[in-house]
């Protein structure tokens, strides 16, 4: 396991508790001999005693020769120089997964994407993981679900085997476009909702960004090739309700002191760990206008990162502005009623009966 924050500390742990002999690479000498000789990460997970099977080290060559599956968990932007350190000690038939939920900056490339192009292997070599998945709850055994995708059937199902244990199941799927984006753009809804929970907006506010940002996450994945079952599945909606709900999610809190008035310059300073979200907003709307797709919220977001939209003001889901819509073309406000009719006709009938006492209304 490369990468012994909070997220990588966990996953090791889910693999130990499933039967893996598993080492975790860390980049201080400290934080390895900590977990080799005490079994703790007392700075990412304290209270939480890990397996005593599981070691240690601060040497990659150590941690990556002989390894049947590497595991990636680090800041997203620090991926490729590491990637570079670990080529040359990997083994060829060597799974690599990663459990990370950014976009490289300058390139625009998921995770899986830069493994591929890093150390020069296989997309069959190549999974991520990805879900509803706060390492906290997890280190402390709550029960919970992820999903495994790989375009390789067989590596998703090798990898979620290994991935599993009396508090943690691993499903699969081969989306691994879906599963990847899933990850990146709950981070920047949840970031909206920090924002308008700093500003002391309530639930109906929360609750119609949280869903027009699954209408957001779904078409800007689905235009990247993603399946959009994927987006309201584990990796899409079951994430986006976790990290938007949780005041665990590092995302959310980012949000909430940018809500509450403090700069990014500010925020930034305060959080101890990885806030993916503040690091992914640009090269996701980069890539969002490159292919068409209209991201109001993450647009938003953007501005008040920048300081250019007080927090109070942000309220994507009103954005009405049709002037760049090409004619003919329908807004996501549109979109929102299609196949709705049905359901309010379903709807009213339903009313009628009620209000004709239990009777069915004609329908003339
Ligand atoms: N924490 C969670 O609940 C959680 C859950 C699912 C996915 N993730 C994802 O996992 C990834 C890692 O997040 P985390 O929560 O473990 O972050 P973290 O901040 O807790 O830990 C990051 C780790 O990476 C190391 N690191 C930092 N810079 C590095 C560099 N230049 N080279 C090598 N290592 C470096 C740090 O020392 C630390 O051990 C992120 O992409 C995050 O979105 C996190
Ligand atoms: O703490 P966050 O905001 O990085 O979210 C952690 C996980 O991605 C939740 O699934």
């Amino acid at each position: 396991m490369l990468g012994a924050g909070s997220w990588g500390t966990t996953f090791g742990k889910i693999l130990a508790d499933g039967g893996s002999q598993v080492t975790m690479w860390a980049r201080r000498d400290d934080v390895a001999t900590q977990i080799r000789e005490r079994h703790r990460n007392s700075e990412y997970l304290p209270n939480i005693a890990l397996p005593a099977s599981m070691t240690a080290t601060s040497d990659l060559r150590h941690a990556v020769s002989g390894a049947d599956v590497v595991f990636v968990s680090v800041p997203s932007q620090t991926l490729r120089p590491l990637l570079a350190d670990v080529k040359p000690h990997l083994k060829t038939t060597t799974i690599v997964v990663s459990l990370m939920k950014g976009v490289e900056k300058g390139t625009g490339l998921r995770m899986s994407q830069v493994i591929a192009e890093a150390l020069e292997i296989a997309p069959e070599r190549i999974a991520v993981a990805s879900g509803p998945n706060l390492a906290v709850e997890i280190a402390r055994e709550q029960p919970t679900a992820a999903v495994v995708s790989s375009v390789s059937l067989e590596t998703a199902q090798k990898v979620a085997r290994r991935a599993r244990n009396g508090y943690f199941r691993s499903f699969v799927n081969t989306d691994v476009t879906g599963t990847e984006f899933g990850g990146v753009l709950k981070n920047l809804i949840a970031v909206a909702i920090g924002i308008v929970d700093g500003v002391g907006y309530g639930e109906n506010t929360k609750a119609s960004i949280i869903t027009r940002g699954l209408v957001e996450m779904t078409d800007f994945a689905v235009a990247h090739g993603a399946q959009p079952e994927t987006l309201s599945g584990l990796a899409g909606l079951g994430d986006l309700i976790a990290t938007c709900q949780s005041p665990l999610s590092r995302n959310n809190t980012a949000g909430r002191l940018l809500g509450e008035g403090y700069s990014l310059t500010a925020v930034t300073k305060q959080m101890q760990q990885t806030a993916e979200g503040l690091a992914s907003v640009a090269p996701v709307l980069e890539l969002a206008k490159k292919i068409g797709v209209d991201m109001p919220i993450v647009e938003q977001v953007s501005r008040v990162v920048a300081g250019t939209l007080e927090p109070r003001d942000i309220a994507p889901h009103l954005t009405t502005d049709e002037s760049d819509t090409p004619q003919g073309e329908r807004t996501q406000d549109d979109r929102e009623d299609d196949g709705r009719g049905a359901v309010r006709g379903a709807f009213k009938r339903a009313l009628d009966q009620f209000r004709n006492g239990g009777r069915r209304p004609r329908r003339d």
